[in-house]
């Protein structure tokens, strides 16, 4: 067997990078990349994944559609083909990705996660440390060090899964899954299946299990903004931007509400009440994106899915607990409570 010396003497192997190093090739590192290839500049790209956009192309439901028109989702330098509707389905979303990757010539470091990335104040330089999972059995992970001046940060606000911890729930005894690796209500036909968290996902998740013949419930355990995805033709999101253009933030988000009182209705008769700060000012000051309707709200109203409290504990066999002390059987769980960031993670 051959003993390969400069593993072993210089481990992990350090490399100096003139350029700016890139973690994540998702839409934004994307963007980033094409940028600086159009000013000649090079650059590295770590990405944890095996392909591209591995949010879009591993983690999505079979019918996700882009919740924006397509002119506010397409990356600097390249516009989405004029064939495409005007909410993109992920499957084109993803065509468009790789069309741009390979436009620009872009060719990330696939299998490689960043495990810190820390500036040094001294040098004024980022030591970058990854590895790289080799898919050729038996050989271990290839440590790097990445030396370099600009580091960006391109890993997304939805990089790791958020698994509420909820007395009981290891225990259920139906299927429980992260929303992430939902693909359709097929699997679910005649099921009752409770959906916690009523976010984007949640929401379209529920309208996807009515369509497959399931029999869903939906917890809501806090305040939540929901729009209408258009208003008289117009998209929520594009008329946002422009109130908030011409207004102070309260007062375009008055507008926004009252809008979405004349399009949805009362939603607190449906359980859903609003929280006290409007759906812009929580975008600004928390992040946090409202939910865009298209076509829960409908199905709540017919009665095809249930609106139900915070969950107090799931019980013995297939029961949930919920606050208000009913307790309700399912067939199963789709935990859609989101996804977090894991920059503070490897930023350190
Ligand atoms: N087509 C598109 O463009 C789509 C875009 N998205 C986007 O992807 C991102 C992620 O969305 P999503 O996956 O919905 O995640 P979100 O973080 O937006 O929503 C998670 C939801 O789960 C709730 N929740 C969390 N923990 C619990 C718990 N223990 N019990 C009950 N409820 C709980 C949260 O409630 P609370 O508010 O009380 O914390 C929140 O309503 C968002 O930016 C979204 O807009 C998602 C789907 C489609
Ligand atoms: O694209 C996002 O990240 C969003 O959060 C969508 C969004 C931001 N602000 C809004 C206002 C009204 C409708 C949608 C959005």
């Amino acid at each position: 067997m051959r003993i390969d010396r400069t593993d072993s003497l210089f481990s992990p192997r350090c490399v100096w990078v003139n350029s700016p190093i890139i973690v994540g090739a998702g839409p934004s590192g994307l963007a980033v990349a094409a940028c600086l290839r159009e000013q000649g500049v090079p650059y590295v790209m770590l990405e944890r994944a095996d392909c591209i956009a591995s949010l879009w192309q591993k983690r999505t439901y079979d019918r996700l559609k882009l919740h924006q028109p397509k002119q506010f989702c397409q990356l600097p330098r390249m516009t989405f083909p004029d064939s495409y509707p005007e909410y993109p389905t992920h499957r084109q979303f993803i065509d468009y990705l790789e069309h741009y990757a390979t436009a620009f010539e872009i060719k990330p470091k696939f299998n490689t996660t960043v495990q810190s990335a820390r500036y040094d104040e001294t040098s004024g330089l980022w030591r970058v440390q990854s590895a790289t999972t080799s898919s050729s059995s038996g050989s271990g992970d290839v440590v790097m060090e990445y030396i370099g001046r600009w580091l960006v940060a391109a890993t997304g606000e939805n990089a790791e899964t958020v698994v509420p911890d909820i007395p009981g729930l290891e225990g259920f005894q139906g299927k429980v899954i992260h929303v992430s690796d939902y693909k359709s209500g097929e699997a679910y036909r005649g099921q009752r299946v409770l959906v916690v968290g009523c976010g984007n996902s949640g929401m379209e998740v529920l309208l996807d299990l009515c369509d497959h013949g399931a029999c869903p419930a939906m917890v809501v355990r806090d305040a939540v903004h929901v729009l209408p995805r258009e208003v008289l033709g117009k998209s929520t999101f594009e008329l946002a931007v422009l109130l908030m253009r011409r207004l102070p933030l309260w007062l375009a988000d008055r507008i926004v509400i009252l809008l979405a009182w004349l399009v949805l209705g009362d939603l607190a008769r449906l359980g859903m009440r609003r929280p006290a700060a409007g759906p812009l000012e929580l975008k600004e000051t928390h992040g946090r994106t409202p939910e865009l309707d298209c076509g829960a709200l409908a199905r709540i109203r017919a009665g095809d899915i249930d609106v139900v409290p915070a969950v107090k504990s799931f019980g013995k066999g297939a029961s949930v607990e919920l606050a208000d002390g009913r307790v309700l059987a399912f067939d199963a769980v789709v935990l859609a409570t989101g996804y977090r960031s894991n920059v503070p993670q490897w930023l350190v």
